[in-house]
């Protein structure tokens, strides 16, 4: 078995969005998630960037699929479209900024809409390593997630404080609806139909817990990759 084969063997496949007004600090949180450090070069996404990363939750190996959208109002139409399908969504505002978290209705009210009523969204008070500069407290932002069910967490894409927490969060909390029968899973395909589900396994499972892959996972912990997309995925200043 090959080191690449090797290292794309998982047990589900959750397909993520990352949402929330311009400047939030959306790119740079996927970039501390995936690259483990700070990109301190970050302009304004023009539609979206993909990314993906294999991380072990509880023992099953879990490839996140990551769409980062632009905040940017122009750019929403284009980004509506990929909200389809998504299981999981990091809703992000920056903690020195009430107006982007005014704007978290709206995202939240597109992410139900247009993902699914099921979408899982962990909300991310980003920028926490401006503290002097704060604009939102922490106890209002976790009010507004307890009444919207929503997990929450400050975060720092800065220092990468709680960055991989909330995508490890938001994972486990997907993982659990499905043992809880919430989410539908389909077997070996990533097809985007109507009425798809939200979480996909690779073909070598025959049931849902049933059989583990034969291959082995000794890599996989760190596996992650890190892509453009197409011509949607250039920056502008
Ligand atoms: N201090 C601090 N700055 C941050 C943090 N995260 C992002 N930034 C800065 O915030 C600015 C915007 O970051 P981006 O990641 O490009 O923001 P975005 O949400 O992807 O913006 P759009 O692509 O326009 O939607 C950049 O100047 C980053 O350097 C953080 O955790 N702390």
């Amino acid at each position: 078995m090959s080191q690449t084969a090797m290292s794309e063997t998982y047990d589900f496949l959750f397909k993520f969005l990352v949402i929330g007004n311009a400047g939030t600090g959306k790119s740079c949180l996927l970039h501390q998630f995936i690259e483990k450090k700070f990109k301190d070069d970050s302009n304004h996404t023009i539609g979206v960037e993909f990314g993906s990363k294999i991380i072990n939750v509880g023992g099953k190996y879990v490839k996140l699929q990551i769409w980062d959208t632009a905040g940017q109002e122009r750019f929403r139409s284009v980004t509506r479209s990929y909200y389809r399908g998504a299981a999981g969504a990091l809703l992000v505002y920056d903690i020195t900024s009430r107006e982007t978290y005014n704007a978290l209705t709206n995202w939240l009210t597109d992410a139900r809409m247009l993902a699914s009523q099921n979408i899982v969204i962990i909300l991310c008070g980003n920028k926490k390593d401006l503290d002097a500069d704060r604009e939102v407290t922490f106890l209002e932002a976790s009010r507004f997630a307890q009444e919207n069910e929503l997990m929450f967490l400050e975060t720092s894409a800065l220092t990468g404080e709680n960055v991989e927490e909330a995508f490890v969060q938001c994972a486990r909390k997907i993982l659990n609806k499905i043992e809880s029968g919430v989410h539908t899973v389909a077997f070996g395909t990533q097809s985007l139909e109507p009425e798809e589900p939200e979480v996909f396994l690779p073909p070598s499972f025959s049931t849902l817990y049933g059989s583990r892959s034969l291959w082995g996972k000794e890599n996989l912990g760190c596996s992650a990759s890190w892509s453009k997309w197409h011509s949607k995925s250039y920056k502008s200043n």
